[in-house]
């Protein structure tokens, strides 16, 4: 199974990856978390936030997910993935994809802003720190079309949105 999580900077992909991880680990289930921003500093060095970069990030994370997932590994993208367009091709491409949308209105991302990457692109234009192509700010974030699961993490605790992604899982591995 490959699950897409899907939001903003901050949205809490990573917080809600490792901690769904935590409790598939108590079943024994294997679990890989593939972070866009650790593959990005480890692997994909070259790729930036252009339109085409952002793709070829997803697709590269999409084909290792695929390999990982053939031997049974549940396995899970933490990435912005902010095109509706690749999401589809993953979903077309690989067995058993599920999509969740981490959603968090960007007010709130505002003011967590654990990266100051918020507090960058709201810059003036000309100021040499200025981030112009933030997600969801200056640049593109399509809303996650028919999400198999929609969490909202402005108003949903760690423990509430780990619950319902860990249902999705499992409702998965063992049907009723
Ligand atoms: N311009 C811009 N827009 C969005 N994000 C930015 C940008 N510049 C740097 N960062 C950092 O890169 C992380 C996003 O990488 P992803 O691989 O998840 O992005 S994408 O799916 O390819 O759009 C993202 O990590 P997360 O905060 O974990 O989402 C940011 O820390
Ligand atoms: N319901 C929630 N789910 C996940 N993270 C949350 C939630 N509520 C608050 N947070 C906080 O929001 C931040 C999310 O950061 P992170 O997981 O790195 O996001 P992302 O991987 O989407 O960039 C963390 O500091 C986390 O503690």
């Amino acid at each position: 199974m490959i699950i897409l999580l899907c939001g903003l900077s901050g949205a809490g992909k990573t917080t809600l990856a490792y901690s769904v991880k935590n409790k598939l680990d108590e079943l024994g289930k294997h679990t890989e978390i593939l972070d866009g921003d650790e593959y990005r500093k480890m692997l994909f060095k070259e790729l930036g936030y252009s339109q085409h970069d952002r793709m070829e990030n997803i697709r590269r994370l999409g084909f290792i997910a695929g390999k990982l997932s053939k031997h049974g590994i549940i396995t899970i993208i933490s990435a912005i993935n902010p095109y509706q367009e690749i999401r589809n091709e993953l979903v077309n491409t690989y067995h058993d994809v599920r999509t969740v949308f981490v959603d968090c209105p960007i007010d709130i991302l505002t003011r967590r802003d654990t990266k100051g990457l918020y507090a960058r692109a709201q810059l003036p234009d000309n100021h040499p720190n200025k981030l112009h192509n933030l997600t969801g700010v200056n640049d593109r974030f399509d809303v996650v079309l028919k999400p198999d699961l929609h969490i909202l993490t402005g108003i949903q605790t760690l423990t509430e949105s780990t619950e319902l992604l860990f249902s999705l899982i499992t409702n998965q591995l063992i049907p009723a």
